[in-house]
C-alpha cells in the first residue's frame, strides 16, 4: 500500500501522514513534489491513499486541493488537524541572512515575525517547508522557514522560534478512489454544490441545513471556472452521511441544486487526542 503525500521528508503533509498512518507505514509513505501530483498519485491508482493540507487557521483554504477535489473523483476518508509550529532555520556559519525559502502558506502564517524582522530580505516560495529546509542545507538560500523535525532532517540551527501566528493550525485530509466512510467520534461530511443565479437560491438551500438542524463547520465559494462571478460552494457539515437526518438534508440539497457532489463523510482526529 502507497501513501502519497507533498514532500519530502519533514513536511507538515508528513507528520500528518504518520500521525494517520502510523509508525509502522512510515515505509509506505510516498513524497510527491507537489499537491498536484498527490492527487494525480491517486487518482493514477499509484498510491491508495493520498495526504493532502486543506485549510489553515490563519492563512485560509489550500486552493489547489479545493480544487482538485472540485474536479477529481477522490474521496475524502478522514481529516487529521495539526498544530503547525514554524521556526526560522539557518546553516551553519551564516551570518546575513538575504533569502528565506518557504511554503507561502507557512510565509503567510509568519507574515508579522517577517514584517518585523525581515523586511529586506528576499522571500523565496517553494513547494513545501521541508523542501525549504533541504535548499537550505544545499546552501541555495541563506534560511528556510520549516517545522524542527525539517531543521534536523537537514542538520539546520534554529535560530527563532516558533515564529508563527498564535494558535496555527492546519487541516488535512486523507483522499482515496475507493472509499469505506469510516465513523468515528467526531464526524463530518462535505460536500460542493451550486445553485441558480437567482435572488433567494443561495439562502433557500442553506434553510434546509436548518431545517434538518445540521451545523456548518465551513462554507466557502470558489470560482467554478465556467464564467466569471459564478460560484461553487465548499460546505462541510457536522455528522455522518449514514445519519436520517444528514442524508435526508443532502437529498433535498442535491435536489435543489444544480450541481452537488459528495466528498466524504469521515473522522476528525484533533491535535491533542
Ligand atoms: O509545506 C509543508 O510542510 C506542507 O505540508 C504544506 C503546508 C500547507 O500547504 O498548508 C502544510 C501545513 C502548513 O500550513 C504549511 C504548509
Amino acid at each position: 500500500m502507497k501513501i502519497a503525500y507533498l514532500g519530502p521528508i519533514g513536511s507538515y503533509s508528513y507528520e500528518a501522514a504518520k500521525r494517520f498512518f502510523g509508525k509502522e507505514k512510515e515505509n509506505n509513505l510516498t513524497a510527491c513534489d507537489t499537491i498536484d501530483d498527490v492527487f494525480e498519485a491517486v487518482e493514477e491508482n499509484e498510491a491508495e491513499f493520498g495526504v493532502v493540507p486543506v485549510e489553515n487557521s490563519i492563512e485560509g483554504s489550500v486552493s489547489t486541493t479545493l480544487d482538485y477535489l472540485l474536479k477529481s473523483q477522490v474521496y475524502i476518508v478522514k481529516e487529521i488537524i495539526l498544530r503547525v509550529e514554524h521556526y526560522l532555520c539557518v546553516r551553519e556559519g551564516i551570518e546575513q541572512i538575504l533569502t528565506v525559502a518557504s511554503h507561502p502558506q507557512a510565509f503567510s502564517q509568519c507574515h508579522d515575525y517577517l514584517r518585523k524582522n525581515f523586511k529586506q530580505a528576499k522571500l523565496i516560495q517553494v513547494s513545501s517547508t521541508s523542501y525549504a529546509a533541504k535548499m537550505c542545507a544545499e546552501g541555495e538560500v541563506d534560511a528556510a522557514i520549516c517545522s524542527l523535525f525539517a531543521s534536523q532532517q537537514n542538520n539546520l540551527k534554529v535560530l527563532a522560534g516558533p515564529i508563527n501566528h498564535d494558535n496555527n493550525y492546519t487541516r488535512f485530509f486523507v483522499i482515496t478512489k475507493s472509499p469505506n466512510f469510516e465513523k468515528g467520534n467526531k464526524n463530518k461530511t462535505s460536500i460542493i454544490f451550486s445553485t441558480y443565479d437567482k435572488p433567494g437560491s443561495l439562502y433557500k438551500i442553506l434553510a434546509i441545513f436548518n431545517l434538518y438542524d445540521l451545523n456548518l463547520t465551513k462554507i466557502e465559494s470558489r470560482p467554478a471556472k465556467t464564467n466569471l462571478g459564478e460560484y461553487v460552494f465548499f460546505v462541510d457539515i457536522e455528522g455522518f452521511v449514514d445519519e436520517e437526518d444528514v442524508s435526508d438534508a443532502l437529498k433535498v440539497v442535491q435536489r435543489k441544486s444544480t450541481f452537488f457532489k459528495l466528498l466524504g463523510s469521515y473522522s476528525v482526529i484533533l491535535p491533542d487526542e
